[in-house]
C-alpha cells in the first residue's frame, strides 16, 4: 500500500500554468482524475460545461455553499469558484487519487480540512515572465488582468506554505514532475 498522499492540490498565480501542465499531463495519463470544480465565471471560448467547469449562477452557487456541497470555495478576481465535495469524496473512499486545481484560499481550506492533503505550489520562472503569459492568453480585459496580478503578489508570497514548490519552466518537466507526485498506479 503506497504511503503517498492521496488529495494532491495544485495552486499558484493566475497564468503561471497551471491548467496547461495539467492538461499535458491527462493527455498522455487520462486515468489521473481531476476535480471539475462550479464557477460563477462566464465561459472563455472553447470550455465546456460539465468538461472545464460546472458554469452556475449566483443563485446555484449560493444553494452549493448553503447545502455544503462544496469542499471548499473561495472568491478569486470577482467570481466564486467550488470544489464539489462528493466526487471527490467517492474517490477517496475507493481508494483512487484526487487531483485539485484551486487557488491559495481553496488550498489553505482543504489543508484545514484534509491535514494528509499534499500541498503543490506552481511558481513562474520570474514575475515578468508570469505578466507575459497572463497578458499573452488574452482572455481576459486588462482590469481583470490587473485584480489577477494584484492576487498574484498575495499568492506568491504564501509559497513557504506549501508542501513543495515546482517552478513552470517547461511544461513536460513540471507535468513529469507532478505525475510523480500524484498517487497513480
Ligand atoms: N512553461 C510555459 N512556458 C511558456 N508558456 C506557458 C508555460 N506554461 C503555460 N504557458 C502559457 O501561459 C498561459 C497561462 O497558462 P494557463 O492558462 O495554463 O495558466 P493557469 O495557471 O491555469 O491560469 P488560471 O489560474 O488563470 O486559470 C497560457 O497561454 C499557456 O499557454
Ligand atoms: N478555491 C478554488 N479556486 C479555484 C477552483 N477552481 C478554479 N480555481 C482557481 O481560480 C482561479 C481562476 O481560475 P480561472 O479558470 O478563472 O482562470 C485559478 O487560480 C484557479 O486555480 C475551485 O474550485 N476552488
Amino acid at each position: 500500500m503506497s504511503e503517498r498522499p492521496r488529495l494532491t492540490v495544485l495552486s499558484g498565480p493566475s497564468g503561471v500554468g497551471k491548467s496547461t501542465v495539467v492538461a499535458h499531463m491527462r493527455k498522455e495519463h487520462p486515468e489521473v482524475w481531476l476535480s471539475v470544480s462550479a464557477t460563477t465565471r462566464r465561459p472563455r471560448p472553447g470550455e465546456k460545461h460539465g468538461v472545464h467547469y460546472f458554469f452556475v449562477t449566483d443563485e446555484e452557487m449560493d444553494k452549493l455553499i448553503a447545502n455544503g456541497e462544496l469542499l471548499e470555495w473561495a472568491e478569486f478576481a470577482g467570481n466564486r469558484y467550488g470544489t464539489p465535495r462528493a466526487a471527490v469524496l467517492e474517490r477517496l473512499e475507493a481508494g483512487e487519487p484526487v487531483l485539485l486545481e484551486i487557488d491559495l484560499q481553496g488550498a489553505r481550506q482543504v489543508r484545514e480540512s484534509m491535514a494528509d492533503a499534499q500541498l503543490v505550489f506552481l511558481a513562474p520562472p520570474s514575475w515578468e515572465e508570469l505578466v507575459r503569459r497572463l497578458t499573452g492568453r488574452g482572455t481576459e480585459a486588462p482590469e481583470v488582468i490587473e485584480r489577477r496580478l494584484d492576487a498574484a503578489k498575495v499568492e506568491l508570497a504564501a509559497e513557504p506554505e506549501f508542501d513543495l514548490t515546482l517552478v513552470n519552466t517547461s511544461v513536460e518537466d513540471v507535468a513529469r514532475e507532478l505525475l510523480a507526485l500524484v498517487d497513480v498506479v
